[in-house]
C-alpha cells in the first residue's frame, strides 16, 4: 500500500525532475523545495524550462522522471488529489470571452468539486480578494482589460482554497498600474498560501517574494534571497560619485585609503567639469562615511552613493556564469545541491 502523503512540512518537493520533448531536454534533474507560506519567485531566460516544470507541478504533463509532491502527494501517483492543493494560472490563460466574470467562476468553482452554497461563498470571496465584485463581476470577460483578465485568472485559481498557488507569468503585457495591481493583489495573499510567480518583470519578483530561484538552460543555477544571491553573484560593493576629479585624482585620492578600490568612469567630465566614476570594492561595510569625508577635502563632490546590483544583476551574473560552468563541462554537478 502506497503512503498519500510524504515531505508533508513543504508545500512543494521537486527531486531530480527531468522533461525530455523527443530528444529535447526541456528540463534536466530540478530539485527544490518550497516552505509553506513561502512566495517564490521563479526566474530564467526565454525557453529555460519554467512552464514546463509549473505544468509538471500542476498535475497537467507527466515528468520523464523524477518526483514531485505538493503538501506531501505525489503528482505522479494521486494526480487528482495533488491537484486539490494547487490553483495554476497558466501563461497567457485562455479564459471564454462572451461568459460574465461571476458566471465564468461559478463554472470553474463547480468544475473544481465545490457544491450549492459553497460556490457562491468561495467565488464571492475570492471576487472580494482579486476586486472583481459589483460591477466589474457583471462585466463580459471578452470586454475586460487585460490587468483585469489577470485577476479573473487568479481568481480561479484561487478557488476550494488551494495550499499553493502557481502564476506563470501574472503581469506580461500588463501597464505599470496593472503591475502595482496585480503586486498588491499577490502580496495580499501572503501567509495564507505558497505563492510560485515566473515573471520576466524583476523588479517586481524582488518586491514581492521571499526567496527567488534561477532556472537556465533546464537547471536550476541558482536559489536564495535576493540579498544571499548578491552575495553569491555580485559580492562587490559598488559606489557611483560624481566628482570634480580626472580619473588619476580619483586615484590618487583613493589610494591611502587602502581598500582596494577598482575605478571605473563612467561619465567623463561634463561641461561643468564633473566625472562620473564607479568605485568598486570587496571590502563588504558601510564606506560612505569614510569616502564623503574623505574625498570632499580634495575635491568638489556632487553625488556619492552605494548602488547596489538590481535582480536583474544577480539574474544576468547567475545565468553567465552557468553558460561558462556549462562551456568548461563542471556545470550539473552543481545542480542537485542547488535550490535544497
Ligand atoms: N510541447 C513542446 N514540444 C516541444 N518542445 C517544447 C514543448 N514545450 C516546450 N518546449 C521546449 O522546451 C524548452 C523549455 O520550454 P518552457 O516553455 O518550459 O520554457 P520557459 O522557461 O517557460 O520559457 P518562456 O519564458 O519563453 O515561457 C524550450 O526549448 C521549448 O521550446
Amino acid at each position: 500500500m502506497q503512503e498519500v502523503a510524504q515531505n508533508v512540512e513543504y508545500s512543494i518537493v521537486a527531486e531530480g525532475l527531468c522533461k525530455s520533448y523527443g530528444a529535447m531536454k526541456a528540463i534536466d534533474n530540478v530539485s527544490f523545495k518550497i516552505a509553506k507560506g513561502e512566495i517564490l519567485g521563479f526566474l530564467g531566460p526565454n525557453g529555460a524550462g519554467k512552464s514546463t516544470t509549473m505544468r509538471i507541478l500542476s498535475g497537467l504533463m507527466p515528468a520523464t522522471s523524477g518526483r514531485a509532491y505538493v503538501c506531501g502527494v505525489s503528482v505522479a501517483n494521486f494526480p487528482k488529489l495533488a491537484q486539490t492543493h494547487i490553483g495554476y494560472m497558466p501563461e497567457n490563460n485562455p479564459l471564454p470571452e462572451d461568459v460574465r466574470v461571476a458566471e465564468y467562476l461559478k463554472f470553474r468553482a463547480a468544475i473544481k468539486g465545490l457544491k450549492g452554497g459553497e460556490i457562491r461563498r468561495e467565488v464571492d470571496e475570492v471576487m472580494e480578494v482579486c476586486q472583481l465584485q459589483r460591477k466589474a463581476s457583471r462585466k463580459i470577460i471578452g470586454n475586460l482589460s487585460k490587468g483585469f483578465k489577470q485577476r479573473v485568472g487568479i481568481a480561479d485559481a484561487l478557488l476550494g482554497h488551494p495550499e499553493v498557488i502557481i502564476m506563470d507569468e501574472p503581469t506580461i503585457g500588463l501597464d505599470p498600474h496593472q503591475i502595482i495591481a496585480i503586486r498588491e493583489l499577490i502580496d495580499s495573499l501572503r501567509g495564507r498560501m505558497s505563492v510560485v510567480i515566473s515573471s520576466h518583470i524583476l523588479p517586481e519578483i524582488e518586491l514581492v517574494c521571499d526567496r527567488v530561484m534561477i532556472i537556465n538552460q533546464g537547471m536550476v543555477v541558482a536559489s536564495g534571497t535576493p540579498e544571499n544571491l548578491r552575495n553569491e553573484f555580485l559580492p562587490v560593493d559598488t559606489y557611483k560619485v560624481s566628482a570634480s576629479a580626472t580619473f588619476e585624482e580619483m586615484k590618487a585620492a583613493l589610494e591611502p585609503l587602502g581598500f582596494g578600490f577598482k575605478i571605473e568612469t563612467v561619465a567623463p567630465k561634463n561641461s561643468e567639469g564633473f566625472a562620473t566614476y564607479a568605485l568598486k570594492t570587496k571590502k563588504r561595510e558601510p564606506l560612505g562615511d569614510i569616502l564623503i569625508k574623505e574625498l570632499s577635502q580634495k575635491m568638489k563632490l556632487r553625488e556619492l552613493y552605494l548602488a547596489r546590483p538590481t535582480l536583474e544583476d544577480i539574474f544576468m551574473a547567475a545565468t553567465r556564469r552557468s553558460w561558462e560552468e556549462k562551456r568548461e563541462g563542471i556545470f550539473g554537478s552543481k545542480n542537485q545541491e542547488m535550490a535544497k
